[in-house]
């Protein structure tokens, strides 16, 4: 859990944050969710989120932080991850007292104890049936964004209430991750906003209201459970008491609606029509600025999160940040250095050398597994450490530029890539980054640009009822600074290795296709 603040000049004035293994040692988190035995499932308990909250604003307080010159707030969180308050629990939020953390007053107020989160692949039954209720997976694209996939929160529902139905007769409201923590800073529950709406396949996108016949297949009742959706820069109210009372917290401070961690992010890099974001932190993102989208049956259409008449465009990729760790430990010793000099010890283009790593299954494409190819097109199972690194780096970034090629996007003399989360730190991973899609690449100060676009739009809901845009209202901000520029050559190189890359991925997913035919379970 991070926080930022900024002041009237968007300068960072405060940056902190609390890690949920580490800081939070009594859950017994690893990268901050549980992987359950199926593989499948993955929850992360909704009170280590509360837990977190309380920490993280104590932290604040004990380092003397004037929480009264708040004017507003916002917030982000992980998309599609699903929280279920237990009935009579809207009393106990706004009555929490003061003199307690939040946990302690919160603790009985939740039917499902550990949320579904986005990692979550269990369930492709509620899918299919999703998709045959609407009349198919593009016709569901089509209204929502997005075909079925099994970490969106419709599916999610479904499941519990397919398996455990009672639960869902106990549950009298259910948020998003950002709806939730938007509803603990205002005592009440709050709205999902149109943008992090758009990743539950549920949301019309195009109206903007649920969908009675996606609501309908999911479970009964369920429109009243998720209350109306709102533009993602509607001000919500004010912060609940408990805040004044506990924080010093002025009561006049707004709560703007919170939104899906990506489209914060958007919001934090400031990113133009053209420009092509990637986001680098426990899952991989791609996304685009896009006014004209159509739905497919790849990636996500998302309503835009600052303006409400356009649209972003988003591809996810499981096998990110943490594949990078597990190759990090076995080739290079647990150091982000010696990861950083075998890629540059090896030239781009890996000598023929390419590699699909995924540990997970996972999401774009549907795959699981780790397949090295050499420069003869040979399946081969181990690569020296050095080359196994750069196959990594290599092949994440090209399944990215190929991905986005097939939502239409084409790489310009203009395009500017914005690299931002944890592995934007890494000049090195840049560089590949740089040299695959043939663009140079660009960073903004902090790498939570999903925290920093959550102060910007704090300041935007303010004025946003008077239609001042976010653009208008962040251009002071600084300008993303040039991180690196591509290789001379390195273009024609990686051109070959995309192109050999598509066949050699047509090769793993046949092979994997085949191993499902013959032993389902390897699921
Ligand atoms: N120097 C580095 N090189 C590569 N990866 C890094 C580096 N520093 C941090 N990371 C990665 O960043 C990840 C966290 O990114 P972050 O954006 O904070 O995640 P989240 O998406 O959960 O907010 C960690 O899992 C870590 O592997
Ligand atoms: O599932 C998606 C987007 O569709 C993920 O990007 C989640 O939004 C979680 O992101 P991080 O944990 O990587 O921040």
């Amino acid at each position: 859990m991070k926080v930022i603040a900024i002041d009237e000049q968007l300068r960072v004035i405060y940056e902190d944050n609390v890690h949920f293994d580490k800081d939070l040692p009594e859950f017994k988190t690893q990268g901050g969710v549980y992987i359950h035995s199926d593989r499948l499932t993955v929850t992360s308990p909704v009170l280590m989120w509360v837990k977190a909250l309380d920490m993280i604003l104590e932290k604040m307080k004990s380092s003397g932080f004037n929480f009264s010159q708040i004017r507003a707030l916002s917030g982000a969180g992980q998309q599609h991850g699903s929280v279920y308050w237990k009935k009579g629990s809207s009393q106990i939020l706004k009555n929490a007292s003061s003199e307690l953390p939040l946990h302690q007053s919160l603790k009985g107020c939740f039917s499902v104890s550990d949320s579904p989160i986005w990692m979550d692949s269990s369930t492709t039954s509620q899918c299919r049936e999703l998709e045959k209720a609407v009349g198919g997976a593009q016709h569901l694209a089509s209204v929502t964004g997005s075909r079925a996939y099994e970490r969106f929160t419709g599916n999610q529902i479904a499941k519990i209430y397919s398996q455990n139905p009672e639960v869902y007769q106990q549950t009298e409201r259910i948020s998003l991750v950002s709806s939730f923590a938007a509803s603990l800073f205002l005592g009440t529950y709050a709205p999902i906003d149109y943008s992090d709406g758009s990743g539950m396949n549920l949301l019309q996108i195009w109206e903007k209201t649920w969908s009675k016949s996606c609501l309908d297949a999911c479970a009964p009742g369920l429109e009243e459970r998720l209350g109306c959706p709102v533009p993602s820069h509607s001000v919500l109210g004010p912060i609940s008491p408990y805040y004044s009372q506990r924080y010093g917290f002025s009561p006049d401070c707004k709560v703007v609606a919170f939104t899906g961690d990506n489209p914060a992010s958007l919001a934090g890099m400031r990113l133009q029509e053209g420009d092509i974001a990637i986001s680098l932190g426990t899952s991989d993102t791609l996304f685009l600025w896009i006014q004209e989208p159509t739905p497919a049956l790849e990636g996500h259409i998302l309503c835009n999160p600052v303006d409400s008449q356009t649209y972003m465009a988003l591809l996810c990729f499981k096998n990110g940040s943490l594949m990078r760790e597990r190759i990090r430990d076995d080739c290079a010793s647990g150091s982000w250095d010696e990861f950083s000099k075998a890629l540059s010890s090896t030239a781009a283009g890996n000598s023929g050398n390419l590699g699909f790593y995924f540990d997970v299954m996972e999401i774009t494409p549907e795959a699981v597994g780790i397949h090295r190819f050499n420069r003869d097109n040979q399946k081969v199972s181990r690569f020296p450490k050095e080359v196994e690194i750069r196959a990594l780096i290599e092949g994440q970034f090209m399944a990215k530029r190929i991905h986005a090629e097939k939502l239409g996007y084409k790489v310009l003399p203009r395009t500017r890539i914005l690299a931002t989360g944890g592995a934007s730190h890494n000049k090195k991973i840049l560089q590949v980054l740089s040299d695959v899609f043939n663009a140079p690449v660009f960073t903004i100060d902090t790498a939570n640009s999903a925290c920093l676009g959550s102060a910007y739009r704090a300041i935007h809901g303010l004025v946003a009822e008077r239609n001042v845009s976010l653009a208008d209202v962040v251009k002071l901000a600084p300008e993303p600074s040039l991180a690196v520029t591509p290789t001379p050559g390195a273009e024609e190189v990686n051109l070959f290795a995309a192109s050999i890359m598509e066949k050699r991925v047509v090769t793993v997913l046949s092979g994997f296709l085949e191993n499902i035919s013959k032993n389902p379970s390897c699921l």
